[in-house]
């Protein structure tokens, strides 16, 4: 994929935003230089950084392990600490990236400026077919904690009627009454415990404080209220639908990544956990039938690891499916084309992916510059309905304090604010491809977005409902023009399809990679064994089978930890 950023000119403004030397227009100014985008970096680089975990470079290679757990992101390192603690066997875990001690990760207000750091590596969509053939920035967080220290902290389950159509469609077990015991065993939320929500668990939730919230958060909310929408208390509890202040994974002032959640507290506990960085992964170790280890790299060197008990594959949606398909795990005729021996024909690895689209388009000059956000930007949510006769929401409407556009919509005015939207159940299906035997190859990422023509109704409903708000009479004091798309563009079919076609971008999310259920285009069961494999389980956003309706942190957060119960109370 072509560099299309100037890296440095991004993060220079993002450091200067977020180290309270809060020029608005200057920052805005060399962010929209700077392309908007992030660099596409080789996926099998070594960065350095400090660890608290031991890095690859200053360790000898251990020799074997009961479980390796492969990538600590969400999943990973909430298998990891969990599995150590509820076995007490030996656990590696082998993540490729860096540590993820610092502050631009920690510091919740600082997270624009994770994004253009080492920690995070920028891929990039294949040109998208239905979204003008444009190509899309889709950086990963890469190290400890994975996308969990990048994000935008963002803490929602889903629908419940998500986790009943994974059943329903081949999940067992994993309906919303039985996953909700889960999702409350393992979160600390600062409401308390209730039937809907836990307390005491080692993922600390929070939410905005709304007489600190943004300005603009707080128009958001009233707008809503004043079309009719009643604030939902909280999205996590009963149902999800109307304006809400969101859940956020941050206490105390810091990131709640699943490293400081479930890692190191299980380091401290005395678990038998070793972690190493910069150990990328190259290929499973499959000998007559079962997964006996992996292949690494150890300061740069291949090595080979072995696992007594089993291997738990945790490297996200996007790398999953290469290392299953390197491994010999995957479609068989791809994997001849390839030259790489057929060990499982699964022609599931690497198809049914999902994302989330991203309406990155509305937009509004402010009256006057706007203060900084006390949180992430992004405090107030809002779930509904594309149309009155869908079961539950399919579409999300967003309050961010800052303008935000693709590229191809050209924005210039640097003083305001925007209201994104959102397709949250997309009909679209796309697919993670790998085109090389060479681990170093960075495999063809194509959520395919808008294939479907539901997908373009649901986004122009979204993007209604955010003008809608965005117009209300509770943003008068601040809006001085709506900027795009405008009420002429809106007004003319043909001009406002173009408009959200140009307006399409990521949430981050990908998900169904290597999907959990017992069609011919599954690739693990619904205690997360991959089929055709012994000693190999998937826990990680690709096994999702449909992706939630709310962002994917939650739930794969969830996969990681009844991974680690599964594999305990075998
Ligand atoms: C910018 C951004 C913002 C987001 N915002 C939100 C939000 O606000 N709320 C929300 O709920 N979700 C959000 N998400 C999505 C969410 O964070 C992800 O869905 C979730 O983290 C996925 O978890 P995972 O365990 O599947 O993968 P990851 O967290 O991506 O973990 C995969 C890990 O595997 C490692 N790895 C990959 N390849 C190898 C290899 N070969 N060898 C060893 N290790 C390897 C990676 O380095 C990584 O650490 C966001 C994502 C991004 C990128």
């Amino acid at each position: 994929m072509a560099k299309d950023i100037d890296e440095g000119a991004l993060g220079q403004a993002l450091l200067g935003l977020n180290r309270g030397r809060f020029d608005r227009r200057a920052f805005l100014t060399s962010a929209m230089a700077a392309g908007a985008s992030f660099a596409v970096a080789n996926a099998l680089g070594l960065a350095a950084g400090p660890a608290w975990a031991k890095s690859t470079r200053s360790v000898p290679a251990p020799r074997d392990a009961d479980y390796i757990v492969i990538g600590a992101g969400s999943a990973g390192a909430t298998a990891a600490g969990q599995l150590a603690l509820r076995t007490g066997a030996s656990v590696l875990v082998l993540e490729g990236g860096i540590s993820d001690d610092a502050e631009d990760i920690n510091n919740p207000s600082q997270w624009p400026q994770a994004l253009a750091s080492a920690f995070t590596k920028g891929y990039a969509t294949t040109p998208q077919r239905h979204a003008n053939d444009r190509v899309i920035p889709y950086p990963r967080g890469e190290g400890l904690g994975g996308c969990s220290s990048v994000n935008c902290m963002i803490y929602g389950r889903g629908s419940p009627l998500d986790y009943d159509d994974w059943a329903y469609n081949g999940a067992l077990g994993w309906d919303w009454k039985s996953v909700l015991p889960d999702y409350k065993a393992l979160e600390d939320w600062q409401g308390g415990a209730s039937d809907y929500r836990g307390a005491g668990g080692p993922l600390h939730v929070t939410q905005p404080n709304p007489t600190r919230g943004h300005e603009g958060a707080r128009a958001f909310m009233e707008g809503a209220k004043s079309l009719g929408y009643a604030e939902n208390p909280d999205f996590n509890a009963a149902a999800i639908e109307g304006p809400a202040w969101v859940n956020m994974t941050v206490y105390a002032g810091r990131r709640q990544n699943s490293d400081v959640a479930f890692l190191r507290p299980a380091l401290e506990k005395g678990a038998k956990l070793t972690v190493l960085t910069e150990a990328p992964v190259l290929k499973l170790v499959i000998e007559k039938g079962r997964c006996v280890g992996v292949q690494y790299l150890h300061a740069g060197q291949v090595t080979t690891v072995r696992a007594r008990k089993e291997v738990i594959l945790s490297a996200g949606a996007v790398m999953t499916p290469k290392i299953l398909t390197l491994s010999g795990i995957g479609d068989a005729a791809t994997l001849r084309r390839l030259g790489i021996p057929v060990v499982a024909d699964l022609p599931g690895v690497g198809q049914n992916l999902m994302d989330h689209v991203l309406g990155a388009g509305v937009n509004f000059e402010a009256k006057r510059p706007l203060p900084p956000t006390n949180y992430n930007h992004s405090e107030v949510y809002m779930w509904w309905k594309s149309s009155p006769d869908q079961p539950a929401p399919d579409i999300n409407a967003l309050y961010v304090s800052l303008p935000f556009a693709t590229k191809e919509l050209n924005l210039q005015q640097t003083n305001g604010y925007a209201i994104l939207s959102g397709v949250m159940r997309p009909k679209s299906r796309g697919a993670v491809t790998i085109t090389s035997a060479d681990p170093r190859a960075v495999p063809l990422i194509d959520p395919n977005w808008l294939q479907v023509e539901q997908d373009v109704i649901a986004l122009r409903a979204a993007t209604n409902l955010a003008r809608d708000i965005g117009n209300t009479d509770a943003y008068r004091d601040i809006r001085k023009a709506e900027l795009l798309p405008t009420q002429a563009v809106a007004s003319n079919p043909a001009q406002y399809r173009e408009f959200l076609k140009n307006s399409v971008s990521t949430y981050f999310h990908p998900v169904g990679t290597a999907k959990m259920g017992t069609d011919a285009m599954a690739v693990v069961d619904p205690r997360l064994k991959v089929y055709g494999v012994e000693g190999l389980r998937v826990a990680d956003a690709s096994v999702m089978p449909t992706i939630t309706t709310c962002n994917t942190n939650a739930p794969s957060i969830l996969i990681g930890w009844r991974a680690a119960k599964f594999i305990a109370n075998a």
